[in-house]
């Protein structure tokens, strides 16, 4: 069964469909990627799934239960957790307090909070840093830091906002064993990533949105050569240009 479902998701902003008619799920355990040029409304999506934005119409479901009226503190307490594409910590705190905010989540004790940040911290190559604040932290380290006060809120499901925009290829290459990690322990993820070495690295299947339609879906090498996804990110003409080997496509 999916563990998670939307079903003709869409979202109006004035005049613009940010997001228009747009289905996908994700099974449980599974890793599934969310991808589209810039302006696609992927972001939109994951604020509609993780319940900062009210659709305009449509339906999302967790776990069976219809979750689309609601808050996205009840979704966290069923276990849907949301990274930011901005990372914003509470600069002021340690990296330790930091995560811990998410552990609040299921563990009203300071000591057993921070029990499970410190182990969240050390799943995410944080634990050097855990009494560092977190404005001291590098892009790499706030990223971790972003993906730890998701898990310390102890989810089934991670919905990650580019955790891997800004970093270095080393420090892609180093995050991408995190990531499988945490799916290998049980934890559903669907993630937006414009890194395309991590989406084909890490993903089973891939949705593709584009001007707010699911353009595409399917397993990441075939969703890459399909000419509407070529298209989308390239321009028109660009997937015949490819396909008759030029040099200027
Ligand atoms: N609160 C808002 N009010 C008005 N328009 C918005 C709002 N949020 C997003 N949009 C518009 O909706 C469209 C989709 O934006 P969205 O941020 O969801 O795209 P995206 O695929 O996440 O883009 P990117 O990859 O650049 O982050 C864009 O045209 C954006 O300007």
């Amino acid at each position: 069964m999916s563990l998670l479902k939307a079903e003709g998701l869409s979202r109006r902003f004035g005049g613009l469909l940010a997001v228009d008619n747009a289905s996908l799920s994700v099974p449980e355990g599974g890793l599934v990627g969310l991808i589209g040029p810039n302006g696609a409304g992927k972001t939109t999506l994951f604020s509609l799934l993780s319940g900062f934005l009210a659709p305009s119409t449509g339906r999302v479901t967790f776990d069976g239960a219809d979750v689309t009226a609601e808050a996205p503190h009840r979704r966290a307490a069923r276990g849907m957790a949301r990274t930011f594409q901005i990372v914003q910590p509470f600069a002021g705190l340690s990296v330790r307090d930091n995560i811990a905010v998410g552990a609040y989540l299921r563990h009203a004790g300071r000591a057993e909070a921070t029990r499970l940040a410190e182990a969240v911290a050390t799943e995410v190559g944080l634990a050097p840093m855990l009494n560092a604040q977190a404005s001291s932290l590098t892009v790499a380290g706030r990223k971790r830091l972003e993906l730890a006060r998701a898990l310390a809120t102890e989810p089934r499901l991670l919905l990650l906002d580019e955790v891997l925009a800004g970093l270095n290829p080393s420090e892609v290459r180093d995050i991408i064993p995190v990531i499988r990690a945490i799916r290998g322990r049980g934890v559903a993820i669907l993630m937006i990533e414009h890194v395309m070495q991590a989406v084909m690295n890490l993903c089973d299947h891939v949705h593709v949105l584009s001007g707010g339609r699911m353009i595409a879906a399917g397993p990441p090498r075939e969703v890459c050569a399909d000419p509407m996804v070529i298209e989308a990110y390239l321009g028109h003409g660009a997937a015949a240009r490819i396909a008759a080997g030029g040099a200027h496509a």
